[in-house]
């Protein structure tokens, strides 16, 4: 093998993501609240990677801290070989609210934005924009303003747009969290489908053990208060229910969430 082709195997097996005994609090009137104790994973290119655990438990923290919104006070966290980035468009992010569109501009301009923001030119942003707006199954509501959209075309709208930008990671937090079941059904299908196409990394929170299981390759359960990571299991391949290993893995991740408490009612929600 050339020097090329090992240099670009050994950037392919190297983390995309590295959070290194990481520790995150909140300041509050003076006092620091500690959400993660400490917490260490990695997540290579491609890899799909669901944040599990109890509700509190800091998943969000941790996202928020991949994006560069939040600073860990203890740890590292390395996105592509740089340490503690500042939020940019290499890490798109899609939240579990309906209203994180601009309401006055239209379905294709709200994904041409970003486009246009980090430097395309007018045609070229409304191309790519239309095209992932059809990859997300959304070429008829171009013209469409959010009000005018379902909770579910809204959270497409919002996957169009961060994908579009062609980030190094994709981190969801909760993003189908608020919407009824079949309509999550859909979306959760239609991402996995999407993500084999565009081999795009994921980092996603859940509060379901099956959308963790149908969605990732690896999940990272958190467990405590200040959290740390109880286990980190392998889900790869169980994309359906009925798939061979499918009923281990949720037996294995309710035994853990059990242990923590969790309300498994809530856990299993899809
Ligand atoms: N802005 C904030 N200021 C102070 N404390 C916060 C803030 N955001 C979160 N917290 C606290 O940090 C802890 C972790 O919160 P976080 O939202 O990360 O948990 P989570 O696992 O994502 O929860 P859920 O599953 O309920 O969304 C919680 O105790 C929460 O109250």
């Amino acid at each position: 093998m050339g020097d090329d082709a090992t240099a670009a195997r050994a950037r392919d097996d190297a983390a995309l993501l590295v959070v290194d005994r990481v520790a995150i609090g909140y300041r509050r009137q003076g006092r620091y609240l500690p959400a993660v104790g400490e917490a260490s994973f990695q997540v290579r290119r491609g890899e799909k990677v669901m944040l599990l655990g109890p509700s509190g438990c800091g998943k969000s923290t941790i996202l928020k801290a991949v994006a560069g919104f939040l600073r860990p006070s203890a740890g590292r966290i390395v996105v592509d070989g740089r340490e503690a980035p500042e939020p940019g468009p290499d890490r798109a992010v899609v939240f579990q609210e309906f209203d994180q569109l601009f309401p006055w501009r239209t379905v294709l301009g709200n994904v041409a934005y970003p486009l246009r923001v980090t430097g395309a030119d007018r045609d070229t942003a409304r191309r790519r924009a239309a095209e992932y707006l059809e990859l997300m199954g959304l070429q008829g509501a171009l013209d469409s303003y959010p009000h005018q959209l379902s909770g579910g075309m809204k959270q497409r709208v919002a996957i169009a747009r961060a994908l579009a930008i062609d980030p190094l990671m994709l981190l969801m937090d909760e993003p189908f969290g608020a919407l009824d079941a079949q309509t999550r059904g859909r979306l959760q299908r239609e991402l996995a489908d999407i993500a084999a196409r565009t081999k795009v990394t994921l980092l996603f929170v859940t509060h379901s053990i099956d959308e963790a299981i149908l969605l990732g390759d690896r999940v990272v359960v958190l467990a405590g208060r200040p959290s740390h990571v109880e286990r980190i299991v392998d889900v790869g391949g169980l994309d359906r229910p009925d798939a061979p290993g499918f009923a281990d893995a949720r037996r294995t991740l309710r035994a853990l969430l059990a242990e923590e408490g969790e309300d498994l009612d809530r856990a299993f929600i899809d």
